[in-house]
């Protein structure tokens, strides 16, 4: 009997034991998910960030939530603990020299600009006998694209705690726009339209400059294909297509703080403001452009949808129109950088540019030495050129972006100030592919800022 008690005892020790271990590991961590308040959506912060219009703070050393879900052991909070991490935002700016405009001269170059839209406007009106109660435009230099422009430093596009980017993407999402145009670059092709050519047809890269009732200005590109649509195996990267979706998840990235302010991966902030609006192509593009080319490539498809060509239609592949649905198309826009005129830039062809040819091979694909050559020649010379080239290639090998043939740099800063990444519409084209040959720059001058 005293064993037969033992064996019973011994089997409830072990059913209460495995109780516990089903409660501990099991129900436990099922309840305390449920339990836990729901703080901070799942995916990129920085999306919840930027939809909020709060300043963020500068520099706080805020440690960062447990990503590894480690204690204080953990490998991942002590490397969130080094210096490098914590790094605080460059020193303040000092003078005129470090700022890309001097403020008085840019707001009467605006002021000159809106002064003669207004102009063109009414004489607009009056040859196609229009009669509009619109009142003239205003410049208001609290506007959101002004304080944006007025904003750029030699740090970068705007600064870490600026207000000015929420202000500017809510605005470029909702305010109506006056005007669309082809992009400068689609003008200088003049409509030539070579369909023989896979490295530029005009026509595939469909964009469209727009402007808003605040007198601000976006590119818009809009969507091609499905937001997660993956680059056809077997595409060349020069044919693929320009993502809308890219540009924008480019702009997060390149600023992306992780889970805690303190914690900053890139934090470059050299994409232009980029965000997706769901655009009235009729109301929006159609009926507000005054360029009679723009206005004779829009035609209503057998679905009964608005769609519109580039500037060749029907010379090139008419599955290069883009439609509404019936009229609303998606895009992503993104912030016109200052006028030329007051902020001139250089445009650069990478030292690490692709073969945009189905033949031959560059210097950098097979001469090992290849970084030696580069750092002999201005302007690649400087060293800070070089660090800026090696940063925008680990920028582009986190976007998978291999279309980066050229850069671009405001000529105010001088050799070493940052690179611009404009143009990431070719990023994000295979989820589970990792490109190393964008890493180039970095593997073959081992070099890092
Ligand atoms: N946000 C912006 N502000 C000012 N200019 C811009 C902006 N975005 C683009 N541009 C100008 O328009 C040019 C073309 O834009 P982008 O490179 O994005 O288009 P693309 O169709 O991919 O051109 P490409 O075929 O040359 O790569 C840029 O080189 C730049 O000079
Ligand atoms: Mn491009």
């Amino acid at each position: 009997m005293p064993g037969l008690r033992r064996d019973r005892l011994r089997t409830l020790l072990l059913l209460g034991v495995l109780l516990a271990a089903d409660l501990y590991f099991h129900l436990g961590p099922r309840v305390r998910r449920r339990l836990r308040p729901r703080e901070r959506p799942p995916g990129c912060p920085c999306a919840h960030r930027a939809a909020t219009s709060a300043p963020r703070p500068a520099a706080r050393h805020v440690p960062p939530a447990e990503p590894d879900g480690g204690g204080p052991g953990s490998k991942l909070r002590a490397l969130f603990a080094h210096p490098l991490y914590n790094e605080p935002e460059k020193p303040p700016l000092l003078g005129p020299e470090d700022s890309l405009l001097a403020g008085p001269e840019a707001l009467r170059y605006y002021r000159r600009k809106v002064a003669r839209w207004n102009r063109r406007h009414r004489i607009y009106k009056e040859q196609l006998n229009l009669t509009s109660l619109d009142p003239p435009l205003q410049l208001h230099l609290e506007t959101s694209w002004i304080q944006f422009h007025l904003g750029i430093s030699r740090h970068g596009l705007y600064s870490r705690s600026s207000p000015v980017v929420s202000k500017l993407l809510h605005d470029m999402r909702h305010l109506p726009t006056i005007s669309a145009d082809y992009s400068q670059d689609e003008k200088a092709l003049l409509g030539a339209c070579d369909c023989t050519q896979i490295v530029k047809p005009s026509g595939v890269h469909l964009k469209l400059v727009l402007r808003f009732s605040d007198f601000g200005k976006a590119m818009f590109k809009p969507m091609r294909q499905l937001r997660d649509e993956e680059t056809p195996e077997d595409f060349f990267y020069f044919i693929d297509f320009q993502r809308h979706n890219a540009e924008i998840a480019a702009f997060h990235l390149d600023r992306c703080e992780l889970g805690s302010p303190s914690f900053r991966i890139l934090d470059f902030r050299r994409v232009p403001p980029t965000v997706g609006r769901l655009v009235n192509v009729t109301k929006e593009i159609l009926e507000v452009t005054k360029n009679e080319i723009l206005q004779s490539v829009f035609f209503i498809s057998p679905a009964s949808n608005v769609c519109f060509f580039a500037k060749c239609p029907y010379l090139c592949k008419t599955e290069y129109a883009v439609c509404g649905n019936p009229h609303l198309l998606e895009g992503s826009l993104s912030a016109f950088l200052p006028s030329l005129n007051l902020a001139p830039r250089l445009s650069v062809p990478s030292p690490w540019i692709r073969s945009y040819s189905l033949a031959g091979k560059e210097e950098w694909e097979v001469n090992p030495l290849y970084c030696d050559t580069v750092k002999q020649v201005y302007p690649h010379s400087s060293s800070g050129r070089l660090l800026n080239i090696i940063d925008m290639a680990i920028f582009d090998f986190l976007t998978g972006n291999m279309d980066r043939h050229h850069y671009e740099t405001f000529t105010k800063f001088g050799d070493d100030g940052f690179l611009i990444h404009l143009d990431n519409a070719r990023g994000f084209g295979r989820h589970s592919h990792d490109e190393v040959s964008i890493l180039s720059p970095l593997s073959q001058c081992c070099r890092l800022s």
